[in-house]
């Protein structure tokens, strides 16, 4: 079967978390990097973008755009989606939550580089009050390896990818968090993750100034 294909910029922005499903999946994927307006229409003239817009992701002969959509697909697909209906609801409101904070954290790239600093203070600042207190808990009442019944699901992927993203902009944010910083040790030793944390992986880095350049100029915005 052909593998499914990535079509996004050369950074994490919103494709971020689809790359890590497929990764932790063990699913090998292509990419196509939009570094240039024309690209950008091409596909908005040949239909593929239904709100115009990326990311897009082409898997199983569809043509899907909407993070949120093509990420539950694929832990629907994967198996990494629970095993009923309030397993789901359950990893949908870990996932919605760790969203919510990764686009803060990719939305401060974007702003004004003397807001920067404070923007992600305040990012920091809302993980070790809101989200990080919260998946504590979490895993001190659950007292299991895995957020949700005893099995690797999505929302683990996400807390992982949420984890990593806060420690780049502050290091010992887990310092109050011993049960997160067990979580992050096992969840990043899954092999299929091991090797997706490893340099020459399809995982981006930090957005910088060059990325921020591209998506303003690609989407004229
Ligand atoms: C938001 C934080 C990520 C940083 C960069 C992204 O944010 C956006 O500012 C740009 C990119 S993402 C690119 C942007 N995509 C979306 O906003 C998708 C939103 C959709 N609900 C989804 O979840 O996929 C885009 O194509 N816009 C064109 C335009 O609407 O005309």
């Amino acid at each position: 079967a052909s593998k499914p294909k990535l079509y996004y910029f050369c950074g994490r922005g919103r494709m971020e978390s689809i790359r890590w499903l497929l990764a932790a999946a063990g699913v090998e994927f292509e990419e196509e990097f939009l570094e240039t307006r024309e690209q950008y229409e091409k596909l908005q003239e040949d239909g593929r973008l239904l709100f115009g817009q990326v990311p897009l992701v082409e898997i199983d002969g569809m043509t899907l755009t909407q993070t949120r959509a093509i990420l539950s697909y694929l832990a629907a697909k994967y198996n990494l989606y629970g095993k009923d209906l309030k397993e789901r609801v359950r990893i949908d409101m870990y996932v919605d939550g760790t969203l919510d904070l990764m686009l803060t954290i990719a939305l401060a790239a974007f702003s004004a580089p003397e807001d920067r600093e404070k923007a992600q203070a305040s990012i920091v600042q809302k993980a070790k009050t809101r989200y990080f207190p919260a998946f504590e808990k979490i895993l001190k009442d659950h007292g299991e390896d895995y957020l949700i019944g005893n099995k690797f699901s999505w929302a683990d992927i996400q807390l992982l990818e949420a984890i990593l993203m806060v420690e780049e902009l502050d290091a010992p944010v887990l310092s109050d968090f011993p049960l997160l910083k067990a979580f992050k040790t096992r969840i990043s030793n899954i092999p299929t993750i091991k090797k997706f944390l490893q340099p020459g992986s399809p995982r981006k880095p930090p957005p910088d100034r060059h990325y921020v350049e591209t998506v303003r100029r690609v989407l004229q915005f």
